[in-house]
């Protein structure tokens, strides 16, 4: 394959507001954090609306599409609640997630494969107002395959189970981010774009960083969390630097 483009960065300020929401005022501003990340050299900023607004709340994607020059990848659920809304902002990209509400966060991937024709349909007014859709989906074939037949223009591979099993220093890592790359190559093949994230921080956005196929990380909980120590802009900055390091590895071998 032709050697790899940079990678992009999506930085996802979910987080911000679940700060704010905890004691239900208007500080801190997740505008104002995807400025900041903006100006460190984010290429896009993400946003989940959940269904029960536990962070991210409707102004918020007002003011973000209003307010950001980069573009915004819209994270929700597949309802036609959250699809009139997408259709009402008609945001750069929409990524459908899977959500459940008693979950602390996104579990697991989309279940393309047993919700096909219905996701078809979902994404079809979507894609014709001009939105670049995306799937969260785990590495298995079977959900890369029905991606790819409904059409799908993205697939983000969901990394928080190799990102859980490398913080718990489990061995059984290293089967989880094989199967991760096998993922990357079959959804390539297909002819899709190809994202990743969840759960990453710097050494693990870096060695996910080093497969050719990815074109796009979006990390968001590591950051925000790692900003309140060096600072958003800081903290953003050196992912950049630790992706680039390990995409310039594989550009000399
Ligand atoms: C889909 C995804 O990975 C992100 O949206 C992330 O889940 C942040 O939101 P939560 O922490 O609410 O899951
Ligand atoms: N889609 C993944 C994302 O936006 C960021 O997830 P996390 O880094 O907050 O776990």
């Amino acid at each position: 394959m032709k050697p790899p483009e940079r990678l992009r960065l999506g930085i996802n300020i979910d987080h911000v507001a679940t700060i704010r929401n905890a004691r239900g005022g208007a500080l801190p501003d997740p505008l104002r954090a995807a400025l900041l990340a903006e100006a460190a050299g984010a290429d896009g900023i993400t946003a989940h609306l959940r269904e029960d607004r536990r962070h991210i709340r409707d102004p918020d994607i007002e003011a973000l599409m209003a307010g950001i020059s980069i573009p915004l990848n819209f994270e929700c659920a597949a309802t036609l609640e959250m699809q009139t809304i997408a259709l009402r902002h008609r945001p750069h990209a929409i990524c459908l997630v899977p959500e459940k509400r008693e979950e602390r966060t996104t579990e697991g991937g989309l279940d393309v494969a047993g919700d096909e024709n219905r996701l078809a349909d979902y994404i079809a007014p979507l894609r014709d107002a001009g939105c670049r859709v995306s799937l969260f989906i785990g590495h298995e074939a079977a959900q890369i395959d029905a991606a790819a037949r409904i059409g799908a223009a993205v697939v983000e591979l969901h990394t928080g189970r190799y990102c859980d099993l490398m913080a718990a220093g489990d061995p059984a890592a290293a089967a989880e981010l094989a199967a991760l790359r096998t993922g990357a190559v079959h959804a390539h093949a297909l002819g899709m774009e190809i994202h990743m994230g969840h759960g990453l921080n710097f050494e693990t956005a870096a060695v996910v960083s080093t497969f050719p196929q990815v074109m796009e990380l979006n990390i968001g909980h590591f950051l925000i969390g790692e900003s309140v120590f060096r600072g958003l802009g800081p903290a953003i900055e050196e992912m950049r630097r630790r992706m680039d390091m390990a995409r310039d590895g594989i550009q000399q071998t």
